[in-house]
């Protein structure tokens, strides 16, 4: 077949310009009945190259041997994000083999009888949390996990990765965010966490992995939602930060994990999912941010000081709209950008949406799709599960990126394609299908 003077099989080894001019043929030549079909979320395809990972999962699995949880996240949130269950007996198993990684002081390592890290504990912990139901989550030990935490808490407040390992705003994350979601979180975890995440905000805007470092996409969101978090994103450079990422957006459509670098499609989620935190600011703040500016009190009568306030944490947790002269507004509220804090802080300029969200899911569906199946960085490049994962998870963003709150439903022109190509919206803080972060809050708020 040819196409814009290339044959198929060159298109492998096509440049990121020659990917433009890929997208505008396909859509200059084809009629526009046939551009539906080549938008299509491939769904049953993604399910059995989804399914065919899990059932790899078992003993015999060598490769990615220490990221064994994170195979298990990448998969189970790829099918939750479907809307797919699991078939009972894979749930089953992984349920068990979850549990042995956990370790009996605390944490999950990278598989049974591992040390325990950070980054597979967030793995682990998601993956629990998608798989829901109580034999799941009361498989957790959150007093062995808390104390995890605690010893990976440097004497500055920022974390480690693991024992004796690097600090970084990875760690930072991952600690946080398994204690939010947890119910676990208290003022000892988030002293000193925002200072940290504060010195590595770097004079692009974007967030680094430590202090000295370079910008990049998937500090940026570790960074920002931990911010929000430990209620303290207030302090962050925020029109710097909008001000990079915006930029980070490519011609190509995709975004790039930081400045002159290729666009790739994990970064849909990584830089996307930062743009929708940031858009929500208003949503899952309320106005406390421009409450902390002015020293004055928030509604509830109170006057908030930052990092110590958990209460902020839960109400924000439960994405509490906005308040306006004490009286909370129903969920119907729209999200007032004039009002919220950050565009005071931008100096009251009108925020539009802030990314293309339609080219972001013509690049997700057109270039990192492949047909029989999965998600990739680009073409050329070979599916894998961590693209998948972020891939489905950055396109989610995009199709719920104009809604209310985080479950309305989505607006019909949001969604590039059939709208059958719609997903289950996420928490955009932890990155888990909004239902199941529901059934974890209610189950551990009794504990
Ligand atoms: C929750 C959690 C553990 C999040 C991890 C976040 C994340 C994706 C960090 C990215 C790390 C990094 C510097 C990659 C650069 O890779 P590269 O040089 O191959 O890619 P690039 O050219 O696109 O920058
Ligand atoms: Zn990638």
């Amino acid at each position: 077949m040819e196409s814009g003077g290339k044959t198929v099989t060159q298109v492998e080894q096509w440049s990121v310009e020659d990917l433009v001019f890929r997208i505008y043929n396909l859509f200059a030549n084809i009629p526009p009945g046939a551009q539906t079909t080549l938008l299509e979320l491939q769904r049953d395809e993604h399910i059995k190259y989804l399914n065919e990972g899990l059932k790899q999962l078992g003993p015999s699995f060598v490769a990615l041997d220490s990221s064994r949880p994170w195979l298990c996240y990448w998969i189970i949130h790829s099918m939750a994000l479907l809307g797919e269950s699991l078939d009972y007996q894979l749930e089953s198993n992984a349920i068990d083999f979850l549990n042995r990684c956990q370790d009996p002081n605390g944490g999950f390592g990278g598989g049974p009888g591992q040390m325990p890290h950070l980054a597979t504990t967030y793995a682990a912990v998601n993956s629990i949390v998608t798989l829901g139901g109580q034999k799941a989550l009361s498989s957790i030990n959150r007093d062995k996990l808390y104390n995890f935490l605690l010893r990976m808490k440097d004497p500055s407040g920022a974390f480690r990765m693991h024992d004796a390992g690097e600090i970084d705003v990875r760690a930072c994350y991952t600690a946080i965010s398994v204690a939010s979601i947890l119910n676990i979180l208290d003022d000892e975890l988030i002293r000193g966490v925002g200072n940290f995440i504060l010195s590595c905000q770097t004079y692009e805007g974007g967030i680094a992995g430590e202090p000295g470092s370079e910008a990049h996409g998937g500090y940026t969101f570790c960074g920002l939602a931990t911010m929000i978090l430990i209620n303290e994103v207030n302090h962050l450079d925020l029109a710097g930060l909008i001000d990079w990422v915006v930029f980070r957006q490519g011609v190509e459509c995709g975004f790039q994990g930081r400045a002159n670098k290729l666009v790739d499609g994990c970064y849909s989620f990584w830089q996307g999912g930062v743009l929708a935190l940031l858009q929500r600011i208003d949503l899952v703040t309320g106005e406390r941010l421009s409450l902390f500016d002015s020293g004055e009190e928030d509604s509830t009568g109170n006057s908030s000081s930052e990092g110590e306030d958990t209460d902020g944490i839960s109400s924000m947790a439960e994405e509490t709209c906005h308040f306006k002269n004490g009286e909370q507004q129903d969920s119907s509220c729209s999200v007032n950008y004039t009002s919220s804090s950050h565009t005071q802080s931008l100096g009251n300029v009108e925020m539009e949406p802030l990314f293309h969200s339609l080219a972001l899911q013509q690049y997700i569906l057109l270039c990192s799709q492949l047909e029989n199946g999965g998600f990739r960085d680009k073409p050329g490049k070979p599916r894998d599960f961590y693209h998948t994962c972020y891939c489905l998870s950055g396109l989610t963003v995009c199709q719920h990126s104009c809604s209310k709150d985080y479950d309305s439903p989505s607006v019909p022109g949001q969604v590039l394609g059939p709208y059958s190509n719609l997903l289950e919206p996420v928490h955009p803080l932890y990155n888990v299908v909004l239902k199941q972060y529901r059934e974890v809050r209610e189950f551990f708020s009794r504990s």
